[in-house]
């Protein structure tokens, strides 16, 4: 009886020791079969980018970032010719406006980035560009970007120069506003609609509307939002599967608060109408831009890559800048980050710190370059036997 008893204990020692090895065994096998499951293979970065540059977006800070992707990664930008600034813009885009271009007749030459203004006219963009090229734009509430707009092209816009404020010009438009006057209006009313090639003076009829987005929902495959700039950088990096660095920056082309003006809401309710297109185009690609955003993320995911994005640009600004805060003109004693002054515009700029050593002042500098020297910069690294771009105002 008891040998019999003797042999049950044993028995279940022997299987509690089975199950404590099958069950280590399991843990065991568990974290080695995921050491055998090879991680999901990680695609290259994207490298062949067009970035559609609306105006009065923070577009120039995505051409900051663009840029420095293509300097650092050696790849080759389809910049202005000769002595030009923009891509041609305001007329619509053609080929000969890509220095490098104008000579080439059969067009075998494709570049990696597109991204200085221009006025979008797919054809001859698909000419320039690899078939495999990432198309990406950015909106911004038409209220606040004809607002900065007014700012900035007071002098230039012939329907902005005689209205005292955007109040004023938003009361009676048509008083200082000729459709047909010339192409230097087209600040004044859609802006961004004409950007993308469209007609800004035709009327908000709703097929006309319907047709033009399903037409940029075609061919671009990111439309981002600059009222949620950290946000887009985030869904941006993740769709060029880009490193937390490339999309991180210093907010450039920013106006001085003593010249940002504040719209009565009766304007801004006259801001919806008198730019109808602008309004619906903001209207749909900010809602396909929060259902991408949330189709990729959860929540949570989404708080903690902003978080870390805008972690890494106060390391970035505690090493490069004297200051976080961007400065007045007066400030900035560096000519190549003195930013380009316009209109009734206060456009501040970045000092660095001193005493950088020679790699950090490389990457400071380029982050704190305003668009103008930047694309000098480059086009004299991409074209060294051509005359550098010449910038008059820095010459003040
Ligand atoms: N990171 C970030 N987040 C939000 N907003 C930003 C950012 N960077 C630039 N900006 C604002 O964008 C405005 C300048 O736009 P652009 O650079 O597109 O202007 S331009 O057409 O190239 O002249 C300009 O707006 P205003 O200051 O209202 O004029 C900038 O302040």
């Amino acid at each position: 009886m008891s040998i019999l008893r003797g042999t049950q204990r044993s028995f279940q020692v022997a299987l509690w020791f089975l199950v404590l090895a099958v069950f280590l065994l399991v843990v065991f096998l568990h974290v080695d079969f995921r050491l055998l499951i090879p991680d999901k293979v990680q695609e290259p970065p994207v490298t062949n980018i067009m970035f559609l540059k609306t105006h009065k977006t923070a577009s120039s800070t995505i051409l900051n970032i663009l840029y420095r992707f293509s300097e650092s990664h050696n790849l080759s930008t389809a910049l202005p010719e000769g002595s030009r600034v923009h891509l041609g813009y305001p007329w619509l885009f053609v080929t000969r406006y890509v220095e490098g271009l104008k000579q080439d007749a059969h067009l075998q030459h494709h570049f990696n980035i597109m991204c200085n203004h221009l006025r979008f006219n797919y054809p001859e963009v698909q000419k320039v560009m690899p078939r495999d090229t990432f198309y990406f734009s950015i909106l911004r509430n038409p209220v606040f970007q004809l607002e900065s707009s007014f700012i900035y092209y007071k002098d230039y816009a012939p329907a902005f120069q005689r209205a005292k404020s955007l109040d004023e010009f938003l009361a009676d438009p048509w008083k200082y506003y000729k459709a047909s006057v010339s192409l230097e209006n087209v600040y004044a009313k859609n802006n961004m609609w004409f950007d993308f090639g469209f007609d800004n003076n035709a009327p908000a009829d709703k097929d006309y509307v319907r047709k033009c987005l399903a037409e940029v929902e075609q061919r671009f495959h990111l439309v981002l939002i600059a009222d949620y700039f950290d946000e887009s950088m985030v869904l941006l990096r993740r769709r060029l599967r880009w490193q937390l660095d490339d999309v991180v920056s210093f907010k450039l082309n920013v106006r001085s608060q003593s010249t940002v003006s504040h719209l009565t809401p009766e304007s801004q309710e006259r801001v919806q109408h008198w730019c109808a297109l602008d309004w619906q185009l903001y209207q749909h690609f900010n809602r396909t831009f929060w259902t991408q955003l949330h189709a990729e993320l959860s929540p949570r995911q989404l708080t903690e890559e902003v978080e870390q994005l805008r972690e890494r640009q106060r390391e970035l600004m505690a090493l490069c800048l004297q200051d976080p805060e961007p400065k007045n003109l007066t400030h900035i004693d560096d000519r190549n980050l003195r930013p380009y002054q316009s209109g009734k515009a206060k456009i501040l700029g970045y000092k660095l710190r001193h005493g950088l050593d020679t790699t950090t002042l490389h990457i400071c500098q380029r982050m704190a370059m305003p668009e103008l020297q930047h694309m000098a910069h480059m086009y004299s690294l991409q074209f060294p036997d051509k005359t550098p771009k010449d910038i008059p105002f820095l010459k003040k």
